[in-house]
């Protein structure tokens, strides 16, 4: 197949999902669908095309080929079992799998041996509890599965935990460790042919979105006598530009600093020397 075709890209369509990828996509400079009922969407100038589809069939059309790449939950991928790995971290839809039972039950995981079990991800449940040899009886829901004990469908459930807020609310707690942690993730087919060269593209763009969302823009202005002891506190990716300022003896320093800490670094730049500190947002940057 050419190398200069359509790359056919798989994008939420609905849920939790949905937006941020869109809007990742956006800042990455793709265009994205203004009308949440277009179906698909042609890129023209970055040579592709986005499909929308339900989160949780973009790792079935990946695995069997029909697209290229996908965007979906790494617990999702994990619970079709389809034929796709995940080649990129995105960063949103942070959650982790977990089990849960009324509150006061001191569960152990061992406890659910033989009990039923109400999930939405079957698939990703049944193969935790084969490897650790329990046999259990699934009951496979669509959602709002916190609500499956009360109603005396399931003795536990095992469900996406992201605050806590649902289980708390249905008077539920967690018990035994994660059984997975999941993110939104770039998917590909297992031994996918060559993609075309926009789906490198892709990659580069993405990546120089997480970079911009990880990174922020510092400036300060630091007498000589105390710019050794700010460099050393910012060194930066490559080594922070340095120009002369106006103010005999002074440097204008700017250097891109990790967000997390960003205001601590702050006080301790203030301390030591440093004035005039500027953070400014990041929108995308490649490194
Ligand atoms: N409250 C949440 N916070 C963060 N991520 C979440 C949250 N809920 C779900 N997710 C993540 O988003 C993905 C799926 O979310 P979504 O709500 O679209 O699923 P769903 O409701 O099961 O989908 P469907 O309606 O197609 O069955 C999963 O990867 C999950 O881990
Ligand atoms: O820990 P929390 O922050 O409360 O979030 C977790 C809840 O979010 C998801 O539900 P969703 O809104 O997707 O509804 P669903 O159960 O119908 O899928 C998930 O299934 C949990 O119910
Ligand atoms: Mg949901």
């Amino acid at each position: 197949m050419s190398n200069d075709r359509l790359l056919r890209i798989a994008v939420p369509n609905k849920g939790a999902l949905a937006e941020p990828a869109a809007a990742m996509l956006r800042a990455a400079g793709y265009r994205q669908r203004t009308d949440a009922k277009d179906l698909t969407l042609i890129d023209a100038d970055h040579n592709v095309e986005f499909y929308y589809l339900r989160p949780r069939d973009i790792a079935v059309y990946i695995g069997r080929g029909d697209l290229d790449l996908g965007i979906t939950g790494r617990d999702m991928l994990i619970d079709s079992a389809a034929d796709a790995t995940e080649i990129m971290q995105l960063g949103f839809a942070g959650s982790r799998f977990r089990f849960a039972a009324l509150g006061g039950s001191t569960m152990t995981v061992a406890d659910v041996a033989g009990k039923r079990i109400a999930t939405s991800y079957p698939g990703l449940l049944r193969a935790f509890l084969d490897e650790q040899g329990i046999s259990a009886e699934l009951v496979k829901l669509d959602g709002a599965v916190e609500s499956a004990i009360r109603l005396g469908v399931a003795d536990v459930v095992a469900d996406v935990v992201d605050t806590g807020t649902t289980l708390r609310r249905a008077g539920l707690e967690l018990f035994g460790d994660s059984i997975c942690s999941s993110e939104a993730v770039l998917i590909q087919r297992n031994g996918a042919e060559e993609l075309p060269a926009s789906a490198d593209a892709l990659r580069t763009r993405l990546t120089s979105v997480l970079v911009a969302q990880n990174y922020l823009m510092m400036d300060y202005n630091v007498e000589q006598s105390s710019f050794d002891a700010t460099l050393a506190l910012a060194p930066g990716v490559e080594g922070p530009t340095v120009s002369t300022l106006a103010k005999e003896g002074w440097y204008a320093v700017r250097v891109l600093v990790p967000r997390k800490g960003a205001h601590l670094l702050m006080d301790q730049l203030y301390e030591a020397g440093a004035r005039g500190i500027l953070l400014t947002e990041l929108t995308a940057c490649r490194l």
